[in-house]
């Protein structure tokens, strides 16, 4: 979370000439509520099943690139659906880049919200721990700390 997919993705797709979707921003149109909003009424655990949903729509599109959630990768068999019918990119960044990306978005991001804030670089550490070996498992891996819009490309 906070690492930059939405930000670079947007970039990145206007750059490669591809359409870009952000799996949040599909989620939040089906419901018409944004994510904080999602999890509070209905809960994670729909928002999961509602991010496994809208995921797989884009099954048969070759021509897009998608930012997906910080969680997406993580919940079902979600990461191995991504690597089968794409190629999928890992934005690695310390937990400090990210706390500096997220402090003004907390309300935002609802796992972020209710955490303290002189807690939050501890959670954001804790997060990323629990996560990160799956977030390894993606194709390509780029240094977000690092890029910049003339180095966008896969290695
Ligand atoms: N390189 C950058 N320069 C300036 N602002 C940035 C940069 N990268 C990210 N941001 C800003 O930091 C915030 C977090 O980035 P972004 O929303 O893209 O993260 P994300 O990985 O999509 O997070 P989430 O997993 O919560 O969807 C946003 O306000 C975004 O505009
Ligand atoms: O890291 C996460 O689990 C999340 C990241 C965001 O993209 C949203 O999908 C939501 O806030 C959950
Ligand atoms: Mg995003």
């Amino acid at each position: 979370m906070g690492s930059g997919k939405s930000y670079w993705g947007h970039i990145w797709a206007q750059q490669k000439g591809l359409t870009f979707y952000d799996l949040d921003t599909e989620i939040e149109n089906s419901f018409e509520l944004p994510v904080e909003l999602i999890f509070e009424k209905h809960g994670e655990e729909k928002f999961r099943e509602m991010e496994r949903y809208h995921l797989r729509k884009f099954e048969s599109n070759k021509n897009h690139l998608i930012a997906c959630g910080g969680g997406t990768p993580c919940f079902f068999d979600n990461l191995e659906w991504m690597k089968k019918h794409g190629k999928v990119v890992y934005l690695k960044a310390s937990p400090e880049y990210i706390l500096k990306r997220v402090m003004a978005e907390t309300e935002k991001r609802p796992l972020l919200k209710k955490v303290n804030p002189s807690e939050l670089l501890f959670f954001i550490q804790q997060k990323l721990k629990e996560r990160e070996p799956v977030y390894l498992r993606a194709d390509y891996i780029l240094d977000v700390e690092t890029l910049s819009k003339d180095s966008l490309d896969l290695p």
